[in-house]
């Protein structure tokens, strides 16, 4: 399904995931045996919409992430972005695939830091090898208010204003999927909000967006909220409130319950 962009935060073409028996494996610095940090993931993410990723530091959120996004293949499984089999591509195909559909918002800004903001929001399309459309860069640089600092180079930013450079980067190419590690992790509150509300507008404009967070009010803005311990999927809910989330996270810690509602012992 194509959808026409009307406005410069738009999308392309609408794309679902889907994710098959993720398993990844990691061995530790002291090479002792592997440890598996994604264990049978399966995951069905819509093409449009918010989709928050939660769990306990260490659950695997942002291995399945960067599994999910083709940054990081998984030892077995496959994830299918817009029917595109995205591991049975070869490195070069997958490469091309990611920079013409997915964005990333993630906390480390990886800009440039010796380019300007301009050159660094532009830099997609000089490696994709399109023609910058230089009424769009204008419009992302004014909604994230960067206008002013579009000569300067990146280094000499604040991280807020650095996230949103890198906000501006991952919308310029209308990408129908976006993937964001803790978004707003490093961001003062003014700032939080803004990327937050972007996020919030492009899965209403058509884009898949997924996020890893700790922040339940951020997770609370999403459509669905998938519940992460110990590498595997422990339930995945619709809309919730920050409070239905922090509860949802506690339940993961709680034993089974059995059929009659009395707890099962583990172990
Ligand atoms: N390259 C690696 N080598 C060894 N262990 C790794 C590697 N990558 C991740 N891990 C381990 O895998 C587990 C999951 O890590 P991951 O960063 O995905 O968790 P997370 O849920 O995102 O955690 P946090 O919320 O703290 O960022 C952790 O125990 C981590 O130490």
């Amino acid at each position: 399904m194509k959808k026409q962009p009307n406005d410069f935060i738009g999308v392309n073409t609408y794309l679902s995931i889907q994710a098959r028996g993720l398993v990844k494996r990691v061995v530790s610095a002291d090479g002792s045996s592997p440890s598996v940090i994604l264990n049978d993931v399966s995951l069905d993410i819509p093409g449009a919409g918010l989709t928050a990723i939660v769990g306990p530091s260490g659950a695997g959120k942002t291995s399945l992430l960067y599994v999910l996004s083709g940054l990081d293949s998984p030892d077995s499984g496959r994830v299918v972005i817009g029917g595109t089999d995205i591991y049975a591509l070869d490195e070069e195909r997958r490469s091309r695939f990611i920079r013409g559909h997915i964005g990333f918002v993630f906390q480390q800004y990886n800009l440039v830091p010796y380019l300007t903001v301009e050159e660094n929001v532009m830099l997609p399309l000089s490696l994709a090898h399109r023609k910058a459309d230089y009424v769009h860069v204008t419009q992302l640089l004014s909604r994230f208010g960067l206008r002013q600092r579009a000569r300067t180079v990146v280094s000499a930013l604040s991280g807020g204003e650095q996230q949103r450079v890198a906000l501006c980067r991952a919308l310029l190419l209308r990408p129908s999927v976006v993937f964001a590690d803790e978004p707003t992790g490093a961001l003062d509150t003014a700032n939080s909000e803004l990327v937050l509300q972007v996020l919030r507008e492009l899965a209403d404009s058509g884009s898949s967006v997924v996020m890893v967070t700790h922040d339940t009010d951020a997770a609370a803005l999403a459509d669905r909220v998938v519940f992460l311990r110990d590498g595997g999927i422990t339930h995945v809910a619709g809309r919730l409130t920050a409070g239905q989330i922090v509860e949802g996270m506690r339940r993961t810690f709680e034993p089974p319950m059995s059929q009659h509602g009395q707890e099962v012992r583990r172990g």
